[in-house]
């Protein structure tokens, strides 16, 4: 469904180059009545808002910014561009008409708390709003539950805190419940933390709320430690999962050196994508195999997996495998009811590869190598990885998200994500981030470059 209309007033024909300017739906696309004010910051000692501080809406960050000037490699025009987030001169909310609300959906990622703590802080300190809601559990909270006011003083220490102090769930996704909820509780700022699904639930509360005519702005701030959300740099979370995800292959590691012919096995989180799994094996350079859901693998013969963890046993005598969740689902025996199995969000609920491995290698071993030592030491660290507090670059970088969200809700746009594409803040259409999807790309440099540091079979039969 297309959200977007133009209201740039940009001419982008007259630039160096083509470019598509991905519009961003409006308030008063559809509310006539809105007033607009002077930006509050205007007023506020710390920030000098003369010349250059606010984002005009001319301020556009591209989305490809490489190209080859020889010309061997097109450049694929139109370019790509998005509206660079920031402070607007203008606002269309009184401050003390604001009221905002703010929901957590999904599953858990390191920084989520700082996420809530700055959105409530920055609302307060920057924009003087004093109305601020805690949705409480997912989506289901708008209509489930009564909202929790939030204030700075109660929110001060939350981004030293893992998970989410609001809660979170998945399912309970109920379009017309959420937004009778959000009319009656008369919220008009409506600030989504949440992943894939929840961004996808997010178009629809905006849809629905715009079919209505509401004067109320929606915006996400998309979370994913499995960094499986496509447009944007990287998910806030992501570099505190793969730094956890480190502690976990080291122990591996010392499993396995420690043991004759020892195996160390790390399963790691990756529903559909292999990031964590690789961003953890290439900072590690402990591990001897990386397998992820975009790389089909196979057991027995020659080019398997079985082949090449013989020859490591024999060459050094141990050897670090690590998988992420997604992988080999394909290869894992299951019943038909296991294989229609979904989580209360209509995810794929996925079998356990580490078990499966763990058990594969054991047989493998025993009918190859009879009576040999032989250990396979399996760790999962699912939930460790996902359930810490941010680290300090994750947690500087949830707190950008944040005053960006704010930014641009305060600038009347609404249907949108804060998110930071090639290390630039911007804002992104929300039905462009609930369809891009972020798949590691088996073709690039960084999966050659995984191959090259493990030597690792590309696993294509002969
Ligand atoms: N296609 C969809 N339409 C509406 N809501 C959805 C959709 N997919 C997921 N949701 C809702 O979004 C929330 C989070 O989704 P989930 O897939 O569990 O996590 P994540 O957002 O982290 O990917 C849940 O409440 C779920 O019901
Ligand atoms: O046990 P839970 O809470 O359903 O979470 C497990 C799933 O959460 C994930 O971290 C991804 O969750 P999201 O889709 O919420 O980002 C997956 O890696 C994992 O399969
Ligand atoms: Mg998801």
């Amino acid at each position: 469904m297309a959200i977007s209309n133009s209201n740039s007033g940009v001419d982008t024909s007259k630039l160096f180059n083509p470019i598509n300017l991905k519009e961003l739906p409006h308030l008063t696309h559809y509310v006539s009545t809105i007033q607009t004010h002077q930006n509050p910051l205007d007023h506020d000692p710390y920030f000098h808002t003369d010349q250059g501080f606010y984002v005009s809406q001319s301020d556009v960050v591209l989305r490809q910014i490489t190209y080859d000037l020889s010309g061997t490699f097109a450049t694929p025009f139109p370019l790509s561009a998005y509206h660079r987030a920031g402070p607007r001169n203008q606002v269309f909310f009184h401050p003390s008409e604001v009221r905002a609300a703010i929901v957590t959906c999904g599953g858990l990622c390191p920084g989520l708390n700082t996420v809530i703590r700055e959105l409530v802080v920055g609302l307060w300190d920057l924009y003087g709003v004093r109305q601020i809601f805690g949705i409480t559990a997912g989506y289901r909270g708008f209509y489930w539950r009564e909202p929790v006011e939030l204030n700075p003083k109660l929110v001060d220490d939350w981004h030293k805190r893992g998970g989410t102090v609001l809660e979170t769930s998945r399912g309970g996704f109920d379009l017309n419940k959420i937004v009778d909820a959000i009319e009656n509780l008369r919220f008009n700022q409506v600030y989504i933390i949440g992943g894939d699904g929840t961004m996808r639930g997010a178009v629809k509360i905006f849809v629905e709320i715009r079919r209505r005519k509401l004067n109320v702005a929606v915006v996400g701030i998309p979370k994913t430690v499995d960094n499986d959300v496509g447009i944007i740099d990287r998910s806030f979370g992501f570099q505190t999962a793969v730094e956890m995800a480190q502690q976990a292959i080291s122990a591996a590691h010392v499993e396995a050196v420690s043991a004759v012919n020892g195996i160390g096995l790390v399963k790691l989180m990756g529903r559909s994508t292999g990031h964590i799994a690789l961003y953890a094996t290439l900072s590690s350079r402990d591990v001897d195999c990386c397998l992820i859901p975009e790389i089909d693998f196979f057991l027995e013969g020659k080019g398997g997996l079985f082949e090449f963890l013989d020859k490591r046993l024999k060459a050094n005598g141990h050897a670090v495998l690590v998988v992420a969740e997604g992988a080999g689902q394909d290869i894992i025996p299951r019943t038909d009811s296991q294989k229609q199995e979904k989580d209360e969000s209509g995810n794929p609920v996925f079998l356990d590869v580490g078990v499966w491995l763990k058990s594969e290698l054991n047989k493998w071993w025993a009918r190859e190598h009879p009576g040999e030592l032989f250990t396979v030491k399996y760790i999962d660290p699912t939930y460790m990885i996902r359930a810490v507090a941010a680290n300090a670059t994750d947690n500087l970088y949830c707190t950008l998200l944040a005053h960006s969200a704010i930014h641009g809700i305060m600038a009347g746009y609404t249907g949108f994500v804060a998110g930071l594409i090639n290390g630039n803040y911007a804002y992104i259409p929300l039905d462009d981030i609930a369809s891009a999807k972020n798949p590691v790309n088996t073709k690039d440099h960084k999966w050659s470059w995984v191959r090259s540091v493990t030597n690792q079979p590309d696993f294509e039969k002969s």
